[in-house]
């Protein structure tokens, strides 16, 4: 399977937010085709300068230095919040993904999940600022998806608003280990499996040179986990988000935006691949609880925001458990592991 995978240099959309406001009609031109197509497009000029970017990522290496026992004070709990460490498992492969992250929301989610500020000063405020920063071109993108769809250009906004206790929204540093370039790294070796978010909108914030993430656009995908499709490699470049559809926006748009697998691809090839440690973080817009889902077709039942993002645990717990009936693999502590966004 590891060795099958099949390639093609798809060209991901660029849009830019520069004059957003008497550019609207064509942004929201552009991100209605992207997202109908290959649910992956680029955003560029989108008001976050490299340099806020590059803090954020700083801040993320000094949360990733500190000594494990101290990262595991605020342990992944329940809430979708707080840290891992290759403790995801992906129904695609069975496996856990080998990395760490850390995982954090606006409101009462983090009560025990934030580090005493002692213990890393100035994380806190600099991270909520820049997941501010990240909701405000989420909300742009929002009303232009809105738009497209018919509705209300505040629709979504209100959906996915962070001043509401009940918010969902999270922003996840993420930590993929340093690999050996001489040494043969496992078959079941995963930084991050083939997986789509569960979530509206991901924007995916990136470094040069730290390349591996692969994505394979629904439309392409035969296979339940998008294995043995044809994937398209994604370079980061300075400055760009790269963003993608989640199944909620599919389901909310009643499958007219596609819904993309995406995954880290392990480095096995010295010549080409980075082998280096990869940190990204990733903004998932996730429904406050209380929000009503349906699309303008009513192609599915109406549900809650809770019951929405409850049902996609449930769903890959389901995987998990029927991949353990087949194999048997799985220990069952595992199945207690993560299966998050
Ligand atoms: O690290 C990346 O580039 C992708 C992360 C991702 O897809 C996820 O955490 O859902
Ligand atoms: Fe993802």
């Amino acid at each position: 399977m590891v060795n099958q995978d099949k390639y093609s240099n798809r060209t991901i959309p660029k849009i830019s937010l520069h004059n957003f406001d008497t550019r609207i009609d064509t942004i929201t031109a552009e991100l209605v085709a992207a997202a109908e197509t290959d649910g992956f497009f680029a955003v560029v000029e989108h008001g976050i300068s490299w340099r806020e970017i590059s803090a954020q990522f700083r801040q993320a290496e000094r949360f990733f230095a500190l000594p494990d026992a101290v990262k595991s004070t605020v342990p992944f709990s329940r809430q979708n919040t707080g840290w891992e460490k290759a403790a995801q498992v992906r129904p695609s492969t069975g496996q856990p993904d080998q990395k760490e992250s850390y995982q954090l929301q606006y409101g009462p989610a983090m009560r025990h999940a934030w580090l005493p500020e002692e213990t890393l000063p100035g994380f806190r405020e600099a991270s909520l600022a820049f997941m501010r920063k990240a909701h405000a071109v989420s909300e742009k993108l929002m009303i232009c998806l809105a738009r497209g769809l018919g509705f209300d250009d505040d629709y979504f906004v209100r959906a996915h608003d962070i001043a509401d206790p009940d918010t969902q929204t999270v922003l996840r540093l993420l930590h993929y280990f340093a690999l050996d370039p001489v040494a043969r790294v496992p078959d079941t070796h995963y930084r991050a499996g083939a997986h789509t978010d569960w979530g509206l909108l991901t924007l995916l914030f990136q470094r040069p040179g730290e390349s591996g993430l692969e994505i394979c656009p629904g439309r392409d995908v035969f296979t339940e986990f998008g294995l043995g499709d044809t994937w398209t490699k994604v370079e980061p470049v300075e400055g760009e988000i790269i963003c993608n559809i989640g199944d909620l926006l599919m389901s909310w748009s009643d499958d007219r935006f596609k819904s993309a697998f995406h995954r880290v691809k392990t480095p096995r090839d010295p010549a080409v691949d980075y082998f280096g440690p990869r940190y990204s973080m990733a903004y998932f817009n996730q429904p406050v609880k209380s929000c009503q889902i349906q699309g303008p077709l009513k192609k599915y039942p109406v549900v809650s925001g809770a019951e929405f993002i409850h049902a996609a645990i449930q769903r890959n717990y389901a995987a998990l458990e029927a991949r353990k009936a087949t194999n048997g693999e799985l220990a069952s502590e595992e199945l207690g592991l993560l299966t998050t966004t």
